[in-house]
C-alpha cells in the first residue's frame, strides 16, 4: 500500500493548525475535535455511534495494523465525522483482515488526516477543552485559512446537540434469548453497539431494539420484563423526550438499565443534572471504583458529558423516585460514572461493560441486571 501524500490539514476553532496528509476520503469535515487514549479497537471506536460529529483524535500513534474486519464493527458503518492519526500502518498484518482502514474511510466517505502530531493536539484540547474543528483535504485543503477557519466557527457545537434520529434504528428489530428465557426487554437504541445487544440476548432477554420515537405505549405493549437505554451521540441534557419517556417507564415499575448515554438520562429522569465536561474520557484505560464491593475495575469509556451529583451521601430524587445512590466512581477525577435507584429496580453506569474494545473487568454488570430483574419477577408475582 502506499502511503498517500497529498496534503490536509486539522484546523481547531481557537485557529491553531495541524498540517499533515489526506487519509481517507478528500474532501472537508467539521466536528467536535476529541482525543481517544486506547491502543486497540480502532475499528470498535470508529463504528460506535456515540461518535456522530466528533472528528476523533487517536493518540495511539500507528493505526491500521490490523486492517478491517467484518466481525469487530459495532454497528453497520463508521460514525466519526472526520479521523485523525499520527503513522497509517503501511501495511494490513491480521489473518481476520479482509480490507485496508484506509480503503475503508474512503469507500465510506469518511474524511482523516494523517501525519499528525496527535500528541500535540491532544494535550492542546487537554488544556482548553474540546473545541469544534474541520479537516480540510483534497480541494478543499486549498481553501483560504480565513476561510477554514469561519467554517469551523460555523459548525454546530455538542452543547444543546440532539443526535438520536441520526443514529437510531429506523424500524425495530427482535434479537433472540439465548438459553432460559427471561422475557422481553425493551431496548430503547439511541446508538446502541452491537456487543450490548449480545451480551444481553446471551443473559436470557428476549431484546427488542426499539426506534428512538418509540412511545411508552409502544414499550408497555411488549409487556417488558425490564426496559434498557443505550449508549449514544449528542448532549444528554437535549434529550427532554427520552427522559420522559424513561420517568413513564419507572413509574410503571419496570426495572431498568441504562449505560452512558441511558445512564445520563436516567440521572436526568431521578432529578439530575447534566454538565459537559472539559475534555471527556475515552478509551479502554479508566480507572472504575463500584463502591458497592469496593473494587477497581478497569472500564471502556466515551463520554463527553456527565452526571452532576454529590458522591457523598444518599440522595433523594427530586422527581419523586426515592433514595438514589452514586455506585460508580472515576478513580482519575471523580467523576460519576454510575448510578443506584434504592427504592425503585434501575440502576445505570456511564462507562461501557461490553467493552467494545476494552477489557472485560465490568461485564458482571449484565448479571447484576439479569439477577435485579429476576429478583423483581419473583417480587411481584
Ligand atoms: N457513549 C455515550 O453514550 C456518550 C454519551 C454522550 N453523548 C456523551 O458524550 O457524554
Amino acid at each position: 500500500m502506499t502511503v498517500a501524500t497529498d496534503p490536509a490539514v486539522l484546523v481547531l476553532e481557537d485557529g491553531t493548525r495541524f498540517a499533515g496528509h489526506a487519509y481517507g476520503a478528500r474532501g472537508r469535515t467539521l466536528g467536535e475535535v476529541v482525543f481517544a487514549t486506547g491502543m486497540t479497537g480502532y475499528q470498535e471506536t470508529l463504528t460506535d455511534p456515540s461518535y456522530a460529529g466528533q472528528i476523533v483524535v487517536m493518540t495511539a500513534p500507528h493505526i491500521g495494523n490490523t486492517g478491517v474486519n467484518d466481525e469487530d464493527p459495532e454497528s453497520s458503518r463508521i460514525w466519526v465525522s472526520g479521523y485523525v492519526v499520527r503513522d497509517p500502518s503501511r501495511i494490513v498484518s491480521n489473518y481476520r483482515a479482509d480490507g485496508s482502514l484506509d480503503d475503508q474511510l474512503s469507500e465510506q466517505g469518511i474524511v482523516g488526516i494523517s501525519g499528525i502530531d496527535t500528541r500535540a493536539v491532544t494535550r492542546r484540547i487537554r488544556d482548553a477543552g474540546a473545541m469544534r474543528g474541520g479537516v480540510f483535504s483534497g480541494e478543499d485543503a486549498g481553501l483560504d485559512a480565513d476561510e477554514q477557519l469561519r467554517l469551523v466557527r460555523s459548525g454546530e457545537e455538542m452543547t444543546g446537540r440532539n443526535l438520536s434520529a441520526e443514529v437510531s434504528t429506523r424500524d425495530g428489530y427482535v434479537i433472540a434469548a439465548e438459553g432460559e428465557r427471561i422475557g422481553n426487554l425493551a431496548v430503547l437504541d439511541l446508538g446502541v453497539k452491537t456487543s450490548t445487544l449480545n451480551y444481553l440476548a446471551a443473559r436470557g432477554f428476549e431484546v427488542h431494539v426499539l426506534p428512538q420515537t418509540v412511545t411508552l405505549d409502544e414499550v408497555l405493549a411488549l409487556d417488558p420484563v425490564a426496559a434498557f437505554f443505550s449508549n449514544g451521540p449528542g448532549d444528554p441534557g437535549a434529550s427532554d423526550q427520552h427522559v420522559e419517556l424513561l420517568q413513564g417507564i419507572l413509574r410503571n415499575d419496570v426495572p431498568f438499565f441504562g449505560i452512558c448515554f441511558g445512564n445520563q438520562l436516567l440521572g436526568r429522569a431521578l432529578g439530575f443534572g447534566t454538565y459537559k465536561l472539559p475534555f471527556g474520557h475515552r478509551g479502554i484505560n479508566q480507572p472504575v471504583l463500584d463502591r458497592e464491593t469496593g473494587r477497581i475495575e478497569v472500564t471502556s469509556h466515551n463520554h463527553g458529558f456527565a452526571v452532576q451529583a454529590e458522591l457523598g451521601e444518599i440522595l433523594e430524587s427530586a422527581t419523586g423516585f426515592g433514595r438514589v445512590e452514586v455506585s460508580h466512581v472515576n478513580l482519575n477525577d471523580n467523576v460519576v460514572e454510575g448510578l443506584r435507584a434504592l427504592d425503585i429496580p434501575a440502576f445505570s453506569v456511564q462507562y461501557h461493560p461490553e467493552a467494545a474494545a476494552g477489557p472485560h473487568d465490568s461485564n458482571y454488570l449484565f448479571d447484576r441486571f439479569r439477577d435485579m430483574v429476576l429478583a423483581h419477577k419473583k417480587d411481584s408475582k
